[in-house]
């Protein structure tokens, strides 16, 4: 790989003896890795997991097939290995509130949600639409349980918000040096003056983030650059403005301290983590976990309330009374003719670009519920009625969009499909043939291999 004039300059001089094996670290392949998603119940897909990556409970290096049922089900998620330790830094606990503030595609939302164990409210947001599409499709696929997710600049996002959360990350968008093996056209849009620029910015998304921190609560901030003016110098210029001390990280073999000489000297930018592709398998990548010293007392804000109607709640527990055993829905919100399970903490959205404000549980038609994908993804078999275990060709056609048949003797209903007790979604059984709800825009065929 090329890499540019000035970067291999500007590295030499702040790396020094370490400089030849950085460089090196360029030529190799980039590293592959996969979670395992502790959300849903144990299955045991084939997948290889001989190799664990450190301090990542359910995170190991390999590649998974990202058109397998495992994958499909939720049951795993392609991640960078390095990318795996900023949500192990922020360590949420169930039950907090937490705000992931640049959240797309969602590796790092789907590892928090795991880390809460479902419990407690998790907001990802995300700038771009498209993206922040993806990341909806990412969470409802991961089974997370009732996230709230935007598409807001956190500017905006900060009033609806006020000193609201114990936790929030900002895996910022940076200049992405550590992903130059991975990503070689990221070079060609870096020039000296890249990182400062990409500062600016940083600094403006971090004066959004801590207006929503509780006070005593934990922000971590992470990029995947090795640049020092998005690095220890945003620390250190976070130190400098806000009631904010610096929390040690946990460093095991290949973990680098951060690097105080190349911020403001000052020795507390130790506690912040580097990693080098030289010395840990993995992208470059940069994280620093910071603890709030402010005092004071929440703000009270309004929260959302429910909208449903006696008709339609009616008719959802109709539905549930016909198709589950044992699920409770959160509270219940109506977008059009979607029906979604909501958690009661999050506030009033008026005003909000909301992409999804819960899990959604179905589509409410004339007389009946069309149950949703987003459903099938939080339910264990143990708590559907019916269940129908589909062979690997019946999943290539659900997941294609076809029918396919089944059992003649079948009774009529809405069937949650398993493939190797994991669920992949609803079928609704009639007269032998399984007609197809997976969703239109996930569609997709598998190649024969
Ligand atoms: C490093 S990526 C996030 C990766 C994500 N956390 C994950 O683990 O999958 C940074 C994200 O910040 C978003 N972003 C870009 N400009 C932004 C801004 N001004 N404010 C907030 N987010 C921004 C990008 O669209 C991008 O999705």
């Amino acid at each position: 790989m090329e890499l540019p004039t000035q970067f291999k300059a500007k590295y030499q001089r702040l790396l020094g003896a370490q400089f030849p094996a950085f460089l090196q670290s360029f030529a190799e392949a980039p590293q592959h890795g996969f979670r395992l998603n502790p959300l849903k119940p144990p299955a045991h897909p084939a997948i290889d997991q001989s190799r664990p990556i450190s301090n990542v409970p359910n995170g190991y290096y390999g590649k998974v097939d990202g058109k397998s049922p495992a994958h499909q089900s939720g049951y795993v998620y392609s991640q960078e290995p390095s990318a795996m330790l900023v949500a192990e830094a922020v360590a949420p606990a169930p039950g907090e509130r937490v705000l992931d503030l640049c959240a797309a595609p969602g590796g790092k939302s789907t590892q928090l949600a795991a880390l809460m164990q479902n419990q407690g409210l998790l907001v990802a947001n995300e700038i771009d639409r498209g993206r922040a599409k993806v990341l909806v499709e990412n969470l409802e696929r991961f089974g997370v349980w009732n996230p709230l997710i935007l598409n807001e600049r956190p500017d905006r996002l900060s009033p609806a918000f006020p000193a609201y959360f114990d936790k929030i990350l900002v895996d910022a968008p940076c200049s992405g040096e550590g992903m130059f093996r991975k990503n070689p056209s990221a070079t060609t849009y870096w020039d000296a003056d890249y990182p400062a620029a990409c500062a600016v910015r940083q600094r403006e998304i971090l004066q959004a983030a801590v207006k929503m921190l509780k006070p005593g609560g934990q922000l971590v901030y992470s990029t995947c650059t090795f640049a020092p003016e998005e690095d220890e110098q945003i620390i250190a210029w976070l130190l400098d403005q806000y009631p904010l001390e610096l929390v040690a990280l946990d460093k095991s073999a290949g973990m680098s301290d951060g690097r105080p000489e190349w911020a403001d000297g000052n020795p507390e930018l130790q506690r912040t983590l580097r990693l080098f592709p030289q010395s840990f398998a993995g992208d470059g990548h940069f994280i620093a976990k910071l603890q709030s010293t402010a005092t004071g007392k929440p703000v009270k804000i309004r929260g959302q309330r429910s909208n449903v109607g006696g008709a339609d709640r009616k008719e959802w527990q109709q539905f549930v009374a016909q198709n589950l055993t044992d699920f409770k829905a959160g509270s219940l919100l109506q977008f059009g003719e979607q029906l979604y399970s909501f958690n009661p903490e999050i506030p009033d959205l008026q005003g909000l670009r909301v992409m999804l404000p819960g899990t959604p549980l179905g589509t409410l038609k004339k007389h009946r519920i069309e149950p949703s994908y987003g459903l099938a993804m939080v339910l264990r078999p143990e708590q559907v009625q019916r269940t129908l275990p589909i062979s690997y060709e019946q999943w290539q056609r659900y997941v294609h969009g076809d029918i396919f048949n089944t059992d003649a003797e079948l009774p009529k209903g809405w069937y949650l499909l398993l493939y190797q007790q994991m669920p992949v979604g609803f079928g609704k059984v009639v007269n032998g043939t399984v007609k197809n709800f997976f969703p239109k825009g996930l569609r997709f065929q598998v190649e024969k291999g």
